[in-house]
């Protein structure tokens, strides 16, 4: 069974170097791999942009052997297929978009029973299908079936217990192949979203390869922006846009820019939305204005989201900011993202964590802005509330989704408190939400860091009262719509 060899016969830095074009590993990279090459099952939560695909994708290259790779969302998947296919992997996705002919070549591959395929990415709800079931029995038979990685763990706990249950029959790897090794890799799980993975996974605790490492991001500087009902926050977002372009135009920048073959307006970004018409009409107000803004949602064709994601991550022009929808964010790697834009309260911690963490992995200094109101605040509990009324009261599994229900208020709660906060540096109460005990470096990397007094004055200004707030949600002013 690929697994079985010791990790010391392989050539892990030549491949490093050779496959992936880096030089070095990065903290604890090099004890993850060789824990899963030597048939250990891991646990990897590391921060966004830590390189935690590396730490499978590298051992799908030098061991024999299949690796399924369980993805939760679709850009993610295609993401890493264009990239690994750059690197000349051998790589393919089954998802929603694969062609009946891919599709049927992919299975003929896994069917023959030593597949040539080195990395297989899929959906849970494709690892749910018997067909798919068989033919991994076939490939596990001919002990090719090299290990199994759930990308974006905390999905398990997350999803998998309401809108996406598929995610709860993955313990079937498992139960079916205890030989094979899993590997699980997340950026966002608290203890309880860690326990609930390994149990739900049918993981032995006592057993397994625990790997934990830092959340922070020194890099990234994080500001809340204070924002009501009243007014419309799209100028104060433009102004800053457009700020920041006209300094890229001055003379001496923009000549060296074109040196380096970029343009001055293509600063990349994304501004998160919760609602998918929003998408549109804020692409379609930023195009107006001479931004390069382009719409991205689950509802949207697939050739216009495959358009719009390549597009960004090419740098074309036209295509500098994508306003979107949690489709995009978990996982996306493009190293340039120079601002991340929460247009609303996101509906949790850690989607918000995750979603900041797409900017600055090439580790430049970036911004990450969340625009608060208590009247968004408020619409997000009204969601909360309407969804606990619409969960089953009995029958089976009412007890875990009572328990995730809580979870999300918590959550949701936690990031209330975030941007409310003007007592303490933001680094510091992420790192504090995970039960990060490591260093959270800051310096001047954010609001708080950078101006405590202004914060205060600024969160006067701009938020309404809470007595205004409670008025209005009595008179029934913050009814909300689905979220996507
Ligand atoms: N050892 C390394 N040296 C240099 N760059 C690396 C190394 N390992 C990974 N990277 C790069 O780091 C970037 C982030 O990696 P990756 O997408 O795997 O992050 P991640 O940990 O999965 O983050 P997220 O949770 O945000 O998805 C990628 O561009 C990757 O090529």
């Amino acid at each position: 069974m690929p697994g079985m060899r010791k990790s010391a016969h392989y050539e892990l830095e030549f491949t490093l170097r050779r496959v992936f074009g880096k030089r070095d590993f990065r903290s604890v990279q090099r004890e993850v791999i060789e824990a899963t090459l030597d048939g250990e099952d891991v646990f990897l939560q590391a921060a966004t942009s830590f390189g935690k695909s590396l730490c499978y994708q590298l051992p799908a290259v030098v061991d024999s052997g299949i690796t399924i790779v369980v993805s939760p969302l679709l850009a993610l998947m295609n993401n890493q297929v264009a990239s690994m296919r750059k690197a000349n992997v051998r790589v393919e996705t089954i998802n929603s978009t694969t062609t009946a002919t891919n599709k049927k070549r992919i299975n003929e591959d896994l069917q023959c029973g030593h597949p040539l395929t080195r990395l297989l990415y899929v959906t849970p709800e494709y690892c749910q299908l018997d067909s798919f079931r068989k033919l991994l029995r076939v490939v596990h038979s001919q002990r090719e079936l090299a290990r199994i990685a759930v990308d974006e763990a905390h999905c398990v706990s997350e999803w998998g217990h309401d809108f996406r249950p598929s995610f709860q029959q993955l313990s079937w790897f498992k139960s079916e192949f205890p030989d094979v090794p899993v590997i699980c890799l997340t950026a966002t799980a608290t203890k309880r979203v860690r326990n609930d993975i390994i149990k739900t996974l049918g993981l032995d605790a006592s057993k397994l390869k625990m790997f934990r490492m830092s959340t922070s991001r020194p890099n990234l500087h994080y500001e809340v922006r204070f924002k009501s009902d009243e007014e419309d926050h799209y100028d104060n977002f433009l102004s800053w846009l457009k700020h920041i372009h006209s300094k890229r135009s001055q003379p001496d920048r923009a000549s060296q820019l074109a040196s380096q073959n970029q343009r001055p307006d293509n600063w990349p970004g994304i501004v998160y939305m919760l609602y998918r018409k929003d998408c549109e009409s804020l692409a379609a107000r930023l195009r107006s204005d001479g931004i390069g803004a382009k719409p991205y949602h689950a509802g949207l064709p697939h050739t216009d989201r495959a358009d719009a994601l390549a597009g960004w991550v090419a740098n074309k022009e036209g295509y500098d900011v994508i306003v979107a929808t949690t489709a995009f964010g978990m996982g996306i790697d493009k190293e340039n993202v120079r601002f991340v834009v929460h247009w609303q309260i996101p509906k949790s911690f850690e989607g918000f964590y995750q979603e900041a963490g797409r900017a600055g992995r090439d580790g430049k200094a970036s911004s990450c802005i969340l625009y608060y109101s208590r009247e968004d605040r408020d619409r997000a509990l009204q969601v909360l509330a309407r969804d606990q009324q619409r969960q089953p009261q009995k029958g089976a599994g009412v007890e875990d989704q009572r328990q995730q229900m809580i979870h999300r208020l918590k959550s949701l709660q936690a990031l209330v408190e975030y941007c409310e906060s003007t007592a303490r540096c933001r680094h510091r109460i992420i790192a504090r939400y995970f039960a990060d005990e490591g260093e959270t470096p800051c310096g001047m990397a954010c609001d708080w860091c950078r101006d405590a007094r202004g914060l205060v004055r600024r969160k006067e200004a701009g938020l309404q009262s809470e007595e205004w707030i409670s008025t209005q949600r009595d008179l029934g002013r913050y009814d909300v719509d689905e979220y996507d």
